[in-house]
């Protein structure tokens, strides 16, 4: 069931998805009572329909149960009843005058952490079920630390079936401090602990010294009774309390009577607020604007939204913004980059994960190729225990992962923003996912791939070879046919004349040799630049001057780019060969534009495919320069002055 069914599911209930709600995850094994535990909590709150209810108590009745068997509420799936056990993740929904609850029954089994990964990864509250005769066990153990890799914010420790240990105090102390002992390693907000009997309600709705035959049971607690717990529980949503993110899911694009058209952008706030005049970053692209209007699910205008709520935004200025980008506070971003290291469960039955293998990795509204390029170890979820030797991740297995990716990706740790901190990675073949993955941090840093120093260090090497401002990369941005090549082979000639080390690495031909596998997609696009920049990055800091022609259409190829050089801390000149789409047609030296326009090249820059023109590039090649060879010799003179003007 998807979030959307549940939010379908509410409302057939009437509940308001946006109110108050409390998303519980009951983790524990088939024999500690929980299906008893959440029939329980749905009876006593009286949040069972007379339908269900009635087909229970005859089950029961013909069983000779002394209680209704309320387990058989929950236990919906028929193969529960047979193997009995949780296969799937069962969602029931239920409120009661002070909040509304949806529970994801989840699986206790270990051969199903996919699915508790699944179930539990946007719950507020984990139930931890404990049987009071059995005491802490290693799914006990498992399924907290899962809670705690989940970020679920609190726990709730429910002792069951105190009445089998005639409510001895001394057994829930000692199972308290249990737990307690292995606790210290959980990133968990609040841990309660409640003595309960789910099959006789003792502490569960109804307070144990109210229920006739317990009445006397338990005088040692006077703590609250589970619903209480839940009804009162102040949930720490770090996404709400965070910092604004909007991934955009579509962008509408109604026509108006002056034929322009002014868009606004559809999705789900994942964190923080927004509100109208609020200045915003588009991203990756980078460039800034400001809210003008927000329009909740209707079209009601409102003046603020808030994490979790569906909304459409108009922006000041005319940006093309398209889905998998970002709106955020300009003063409070998400880290944007390609190098992750992340948190991994394995979903699939019928692979394993291994360093070096493509998946396709959805993130918020953003798709992008990935490969995963190491894994760094196998977590073991009962101890926590770490296997460094460990080569794949088989099903349900944990580890920590280096991922890159094709397009950079804005995200959050998951620890900080559930939403833009969580992503799943699907097989690109079979279009099934694979893993579910939690980011801890930009990859470089944590991966254990390390930049080792050369002999000499860049500076040296600068001074070595003299640095008269010409170690940097010359990135030629602009359509196919602007210019880009000519004006690279006359400033390689100026520069090697000039005494400079000079070297061309031109699109075309990197595509015959270092980027023959790629095509035109952005995503081929996107690697093709990436690559290219950083063997750009290598040559200017071993003092050659690499000029790059590139179409590199978007900014964010360009920012991309622009971070393999800043990594490398090497200049990065940005030239914008800014000729006119008329001017290249009419050029057309390979007769593409042509092709393209009859439809016989798809996905063409300019005519099927977008070109981002450069908002502040380090130099602009504009149309009146004349020659290639003029407009050469104009940015040598340039990088060579003290003159900061961008135009020539
Ligand atoms: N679909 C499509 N779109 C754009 N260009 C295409 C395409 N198919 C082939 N070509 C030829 O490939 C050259 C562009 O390669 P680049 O590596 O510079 O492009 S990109 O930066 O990866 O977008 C470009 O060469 P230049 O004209 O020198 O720019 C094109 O002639
Ligand atoms: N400044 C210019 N004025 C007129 N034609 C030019 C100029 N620069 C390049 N050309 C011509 O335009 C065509 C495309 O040039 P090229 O350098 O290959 O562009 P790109 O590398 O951007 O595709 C070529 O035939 C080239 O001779």
């Amino acid at each position: 069931m998807t979030t959307t069914d549940i939010g379908t599911s509410l409302a057939q209930v009437g509940l308001d998805e946006q109110a108050d709600l409390l998303r519980i995850a009951t983790a524990g094994s088939v024999d500690d009572g929980k299906s008893t535990l959440i029939g329980r909590l749905l009876f006593d709150s009286k949040a069972i329909f007379e339908d269900q209810l009635a087909s229970v108590e005859a089950t029961s009745e013909k069983r000779g149960d002394e209680y209704t068997d309320l387990a058989l509420l929950t236990d919906g799936l028929r193969s529960e009843r047979e193997q009995g056990i949780t296969i799937d993740v069962a969602y029931r929904y239920f409120s009661t005058p002070r909040r509304k609850f949806i529970i994801a029954d989840t699986p206790g089994h270990v051969q199903y952490t996919r699915n508790m990964v699944t179930g539990a990864s946007t719950a507020d509250v984990a139930i931890i079920l404990i049987d009071a005769r059995k005491g802490v066990l290693e799914q006990t153990r498992r399924h907290s630390y899962l809670s705690s890799l989940l970020g679920i914010p609190n726990l709730v420790v429910c002792v069951n079936k105190m009445d089998l240990v005639d409510y001895d105090e001394a057994v829930f102390n000692s199972i308290r401090a249990d737990f307690d002992k292995f606790a210290d390693n959980l990133s968990v907000g609040q841990i309660d602990f409640v003595p309960i009997s789910a099959l006789k309600g003792d502490n569960v709705v109804t307070k144990v010294s109210d229920i006739p035959g317990s009445a006397d049971a338990m005088p040692w607690y006077e703590g609250p009774t589970m619903l209480d717990l839940l009804e009162t529980i102040r949930v720490a949503h770090s996404e709400a309390d965070g910092e604004f993110r909007f991934p955009v899911q579509y962008v509408i694009r109604p026509q108006r009577s002056d034929g322009l058209d002014h868009r606004s952008f559809a999705g789900t706030i994942a964190g923080g607020a927004v509100s109208e005049g609020d200045e915003i970053v588009v991203l990756p692209k980078g460039q800034r604007s400001a809210v003008t209007k927000i329009w909740a699910p209707g079209g009601r205008e409102v003046a603020t939204a808030r994490a979790g709520e569906a909304v459409t935004i108009a922006i000041a200025d005319e940006i093309d913004i398209v889905r998998g980008e970002m709106l955020a506070h300009a003063d409070a971003q998400p880290k944007r980059g390609t190098e992750l290291s992340a948190t991994v469960c394995w979903f699939a039955d019928d692979s394993e994960l291994t360093a070096g293998r493509n998946y396709l990795l959805k993130q918020t509204t953003r798709d992008t190729r990935s490969v995963v390029t190491s894994l760094d170890y196998r977590l073991d979820v009962n101890t926590l225990a770490t296997d460094s030797a460990a080569e794949t991740l088989a099903l349900n297995e944990i580890g920590r992962v280096t991922l890159r990716t094709q397009s950079p990706l804005m995200y959050d740790k998951y620890g900080t923003n559930r939403a833009t901190g969580a992503f799943i990675l699907v097989d690109e073949v079979t279009g099934d996912t694979v893993a579910a993955g939690m980011i801890e941090g930009a990859g470089e840093t944590e991966s254990g791939v390390v930049w080792h120093a050369g002999a000499v260090s860049s500076g040296d090497r600068a001074a070595l070879l003299g640095s008269d401002g010409a170690r940097r990369t010359i990135w030629l941005t602009g359509l196919s046919g602007s210019g880009k090549s000519s004006i690279a082979t006359e400033l390689e000639k100026a520069l090697l004349s000039a005494g400079h080390n000079a070297y061309v690495l031109d699109g075309d031909n990197l595509r015959h040799g270092l980027n023959s596998d790629l095509g035109f997609s952005e995503a081929d696009r996107t690697e093709n630049i990436r690559r290219t920049a950083e063997v750009a990055a290598l040559l200017t800091d071993a003092g050659v001057v690499a000029i790059c022609a590139l179409i590199s259409p978007l900014e964010s190829q360009r920012e991309l780019a622009r971070q393999a050089h800043d990594r490398l801390g090497v200049e990065f000149t940005e030239v914008f060969v800014d000729t006119p789409i008329s001017e290249c047609e009419k050029r057309d030296p390979k007769g593409m534009y042509a092709k393209a326009r009859a439809g016989e090249i798809q996905n063409f820059t300019g005519v099927s495919a977008p070109y981002e023109a450069p908002q502040n590039p380090d130099l602009h090649i504009t149309p009146e320069v004349g020659t290639a060879a003029e407009a050469a010799e104009r940015i040598i003179a340039r990088l060579f002055s003290d003159d900061t003007s961008t135009v020539i």
